[in-house]
């Protein structure tokens, strides 16, 4: 990011959520605030059931209803700031998938094994963009493209068991930047590929962020995908932000003893 104008495109201020369960309260984020610049890449670490996905899943409004959510969440649209959470549902509904998509751990999670990949993009182009099947099949084979799949237009009428774990994840990203968003919410996005496909789909990310100027929140529990691709950290414990910075101060000068844990939990490479 050295030398750009940072220009934000999601702003989180002060997000709490609880969830009330009986007589329970569980607080999962207490007054989180952050922000995700154009063409960033911003990795949220966090031990399991630190708040990493309740992040995710209130931007993206796929909380249960009985998540009690305060704070922001503001978008930066046309010059404008809204606040996701003051929408309507179907206002909410349209900036997903448009404004800001996601992509999981798993590309099944999204991918349909009764259709052809082309037609789960086209679908995802069409609930979206007023155009014609064959229009919405263009931009599906662009999207291809920019996800670096292979021969888009054979890949197009292929379903999903026909592809490798890798290209599945492809056809998921192609899904996500297939209406151009702003912000794209990766939740261990590479935990189920092994090393080699791994660090293709990581060096994608830094195509999508360096060549469409996306912002994306990387959630991860791997310090070497953060040390390989994000600029900033987040460190989420307990429902807080403990520590935040550049990558390179969190790991050459960690503040907080819960990123030292972190960082010393690391798996070391054996020398020989
Ligand atoms: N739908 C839910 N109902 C009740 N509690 C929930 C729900 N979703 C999450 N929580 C609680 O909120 C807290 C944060 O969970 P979250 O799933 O965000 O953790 P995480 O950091 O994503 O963990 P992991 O790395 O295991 O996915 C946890 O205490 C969890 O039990």
């Amino acid at each position: 990011m050295n030398g750009k104008t940072l220009s934000p495109v999601l702003t989180v201020n002060n997000l709490s959520v609880s969830f009330h369960i009986e007589k329970e309260t569980v607080e999962a984020l207490k007054g989180i605030s952050f922000e995700i610049n154009r063409g960033e890449i911003v990795a949220l670490v966090g031990e399991s059931g630190s708040g990493k996905s309740v992040t995710c899943y209130s931007i993206l409004d796929l909380l249960p209803n009985y998540a009690e959510v305060k704070g922001e969440i503001l978008l930066h649209r046309d010059g404008k700031k809204v606040n996701i959470l003051g929408l309507s549902k179907n206002e909410k509904r349209k900036i997903r998938g448009d404004f800001i998509s996601m992509i999981f751990q798993e590309p099944s999670a999204v991918l349909n094994p009764l259709f052809t990949v082309g037609n789960q993009i086209v679908e995802a182009i069409l609930a979206h963009r007023d155009v014609s099947y064959e229009q919405a099949k263009d931009i599906a084979i662009d999207a291809m493209k920019k996800a670096h799949i292979p021969d888009p237009e054979k890949r197009f009428y292929q379903y999903p068991h026909e592809l490798s774990g890798g290209l599945k994840q492809r056809v998921a990203i192609a899904i996500a930047v297939a209406n151009n968003p702003e912000v794209i919410l990766a939740d261990e996005p590479t935990t189920a590929l092994d090393v080699t496909v791994s660090a293709q789909i990581l060096k994608l990310f830094r195509i999508l962020k360096d060549e469409m100027g996306i912002g994306i929140l990387l959630i991860t529990h791997d310090l070497g995908v953060v040390a390989e691709i994000a600029d900033r950290v987040l460190v989420i414990y307990k429902g807080e932000i403990v520590e935040r910075g550049d990558v390179f101060k969190i790991f050459d000068s960690p503040d907080h003893p819960y990123t030292r844990k972190l960082l010393t939990s690391r798996p070391v490479l054996p020398t020989f």
